[in-house]
């Protein structure tokens, strides 16, 4: 797990060795004491220079150790050992060096990194802090400012971008071992008094108190209820106002309490969720590792408004070709200029040169006729769609992929309307398309595994976290979405407010609640959906039963004053002005609310946070479990990543699903047969087979419900 070899006479280089990213398990932390021991007790070796195999120094902790019973031996006194000798000690930096292995060699006396290499402190984003001296000894090598926006957002940073900030002493495009261990001979004997970072004070911040205090107001906003970041900062103010060693033993204690928490265990399991949700397979038993993706060089975008062109952005980006159509001439103009204006921002910001050369602009969609894929992304139209499909059909030459940006509407259908429905897969992208990480990659039941591999592929060439899923309505996330929406309504029929609900959802983690979220997304987009879904019948617009099911028509009526959310000015809340984006709540919609439920002999009630939580979310969750069993996701990681990535949900719960397992399966049960059991007209509140089954075998842990999937599938 960590070899030793006297180089050059004189060097000792320990090289780690735990592929595939030298992780610190149990086994490399031994070989690390073991070789460095040697290392400094061998009469022999004057310098050392740590190094990892394969190119990559080190990614840290071996995150499938935490949560199990830590075996070995800890770190910090080997770090401390390294730092007190007087044989230079040199990490040579290649690949990653975070976390844990960053800390490592911040207790060395030099670091040389590869130009390509990336550095970070990203244990916040797994729920911990950097706790092996990380949070003492980064602000006092490269300021508080500095370390506090690393340890924060656990950013991996350039090599570049870590030269400049003193994090390491020299950056080169050669062999960095070789580098290193001529560094390393070239600086034997030398003093390294002024090398050991513990020893150095932290930099002088004028008015401390007042930074610290700032700081933690922007950090707590940001973290929306994750404590880990709360703890960083915690540490980082140890290491401004105290002496290394009481540091240290704040930074423990503040990781005593992390590592523990449920946040963390939430965020560790996002880590290999988000992992394991590009290992995809289709009910027919096809799998990423058995089908092969095609290759895609140019690709065409149909239709270039807002999502069209978040799309051709995120397209270019990912460095192919781009064919963008818009048959309209002024929506052709204004697409142009806005995605040029994207790419050329971005460009900036990365100091790159902008990739315009590669989009061509059209208003016929017969300039498709050579490409390798096209994305749809008309406006939410089943006619239109149609015919666009049918168009592309013709035009497009043999093998070319026809994908649909479609937030709901049958992938199926729009197959069937082609020569190759086999070649036809759904896209869900989330607006903004080249910002928003999530793609949701819907297969039909004629797509060939051949095409969702290459789907899948491209989603990851555009750094989207892709999730396959069935085809059904709504697929997955919109699907989950309408029951959580369908509460929030009944909510304020019943006596809640907008911002009482939001207010729930917020402090849940959410970034803002599902009213809020309506208004930014446009009240409508769901009211042309619902108008679709559920005709209004004969008893009238008001009517608060539908196909015999409770209904709730406040979105309708709201939507029927022209209140459209941000965009008008007034929704659920009221704006300054149109497109502003500061809510205030609004008289006009508590009259409304009161009107209404008078209206219906509607009794308002008390309603407090834990009951929207528990509507709202388990009817959620319980959606989800249906489509567990369904099929429609392979398992609850697809789930929680759509969630995570998709719909705000935050990251620090893990998911719906891993978030039920935390709830505990037996609570969620009996609070959906209680609140079935008060509104038995709502059917999404009736308890999912699937859950009543899992909670018969015990209530597994999230990772072993597929088994359980399985065998109901196995006995149908
Ligand atoms: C327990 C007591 C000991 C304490 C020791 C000191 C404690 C320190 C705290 C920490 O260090 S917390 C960990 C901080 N490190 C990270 O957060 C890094 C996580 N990894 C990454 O960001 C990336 O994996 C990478 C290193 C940048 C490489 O990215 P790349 O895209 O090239 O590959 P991946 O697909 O992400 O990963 C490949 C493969 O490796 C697995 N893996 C990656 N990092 C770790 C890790 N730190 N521990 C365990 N496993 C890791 C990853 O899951 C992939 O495997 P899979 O089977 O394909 O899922």
């Amino acid at each position: 797990m960590a070899q030793f070899t006297l180089v050059s006479g004189s060097v000792g280089l320990i090289t780690l060795q735990n592929p595939p990213v030298n992780a610190l398990s149990a086994a490399t932390r031994q070989g690390i004491v073991d070789m460095m021991n040697k290392a400094l007790n061998d009469p022999e070796v004057k310098s050392v220079v740590v190094c990892g195999q394969n190119r990559i120094f080190c990614g840290g902790a071996d995150i499938k150790e935490f949560g199990t019973k830590i075996s070995g031996p800890p770190l910090i006194p080997t770090i401390h050992t390294i730092e007190a000798t007087n044989k230079p000690v040199v990490a040579a930096i290649e690949g990653s060096a975070l976390g844990g292995g960053l800390e490592l060699a911040l207790g060395c006396h030099y670091r040389i990194a590869h130009s390509k290499a990336r550095l970070g402190l990203p244990e916040v984003t797994l729920g911990l802090l950097p706790a092996i001296g990380g949070s003492q000894r980064l602000p006092r090598l490269i300021g508080v400012p500095a370390a506090i926006e690393l340890i924060t957002t656990g950013r991996h940073i350039t090599a570049a971008e870590a030269l400049q900030l003193g994090l390491v002493d020299h950056v080169t495009r050669s062999s960095t071992v070789d580098e290193a261990i001529k560094f390393a001979q070239s600086v034997e004997g030398k003093s390294l008094d002024s090398r050991r970072i513990s020893n150095y004070p932290c930099p002088h911040l004028p008015d401390l108190d007042a930074v610290f205090e700032g700081v933690m107001q922007e950090v707590r906003q940001k973290a929306h209820g994750a404590i880990a970041p709360i703890a960083c900062v915690q540490a980082v103010r140890a290491a401004a106002t105290l002496p290394y060693l009481e540091g240290m033993e704040i930074e423990r204690q503040l990781m005593e309490t992390l590592f523990t928490s449920s946040q963390a265990r939430a965020l560790q399991y996002t880590f290999f969720a988000q992992r394991a949700v590009s290992r995809w397979s289709m009910p027919s038993g096809a799998r990423w590792d058995t089908s092969m993706p095609k290759p895609v060089h140019k690709a065409a975008v149909i239709g270039l408004g807002t999502m069209g062109r978040g799309i051709t952005v995120a397209l270019a980006q990912a460095g192919l070709s781009v064919v963008a159509v818009e048959t309209q001439e002024k929506q052709l103009k204004e697409a142009k200029l806005v995605v040029s204006g994207i790419l050329e921002r971005a460009a900036q910001r990365r100091g790159m040169a902008p990739t315009l050369a590669k989009i061509t602009y059209s208003h016929d969609i017969r300039a498709v006729a050579d490409v390798d894929l096209v994305i749809e992304a008309v406006f939410e139209d089943e006619a239109l769609k149609e015919k666009v499909f049918q168009q592309l059909s013709a035009v497009c030459k043999p093998g070319t992929f026809l994908c649909t940006n479609t937030s709901s509407l049958d992938v199926d259908h729009l197959a069937s309307l082609t020569h190759n429905p086999e070649l036809v897969v759904g896209m869900h992208f989330f607006a903004p398309a080249h910002v928003m990480k999530l793609l949701e990659v819907v297969y039909g039941s004629k797509s060939s595994p051949e095409a969702l591999a290459t789907v899948m592929q491209l989603g990851k060439r555009m750094g989207k976290v892709s999730v396959a899923v069935g085809n059904c309505w709504g697929f997955v996330g919109n699907r989950m979405l309408k029951p959580y929406m369908e509460q929030a309504f009944y909510l304020l029929e019943e006596g809640a407010t907008p911002e009482l609900v939001d207010q729930a959802l917020v402090e849940f983690g959410f970034p803002m609640g599902v009213f809020r979220m309506s208004d930014l997304s446009g009240t409508d987009v769901y009211w042309k959906i619902r108008k679709e879904a559920e005709p209004v019948g004969a008893s009238g617009q008001e009517a608060r039963v539908r196909k015999g099911l409770r209904y709730s028509p406040l979105g309708d009526l709201l939507c029927e004053q022209g209140r459209f959310g941000q965009k008008t000015g007034q929704g659920w809340y009221q704006y300054d002005k149109p497109g502003s984006r500061v809510a205030r709540p609004d008289p006009w919609v508590h009259n409304f609310l009161e009107e209404y439920r008078a209206r219906h002999g509607l009794v308002a009630r008390r309603i407090d946070h834990a009951e929207v939580l528990e509507r709202c979310l388990y009817s959620l969750i319980n959606e989800g479990f249906r489509i567990l069993e369904e099929g429609i996701a392979a398992g609850p990681e697809d789930i929680d990543m759509i969630y995570v990535f998709g719909y705000g949900w935050p990251k620090h719960r893990g998911g719906p699903m891993f978030y039920a397992s935390m709830v505990g399966l037996a609570k969620i049960l009996e609070r959906l047969e209680h609140y079935h059991r008060a509104h038995p007209d709502v059917p999404f509140m009736q308890p999912c087979s699937l859950l009543r089954k899992l909670v018969t075998c015990g209530s597994p842990p999230v990772h072993k419900w597929k088994d359980v999937i399985k065998k109901i599938h196995s006995q149908l």
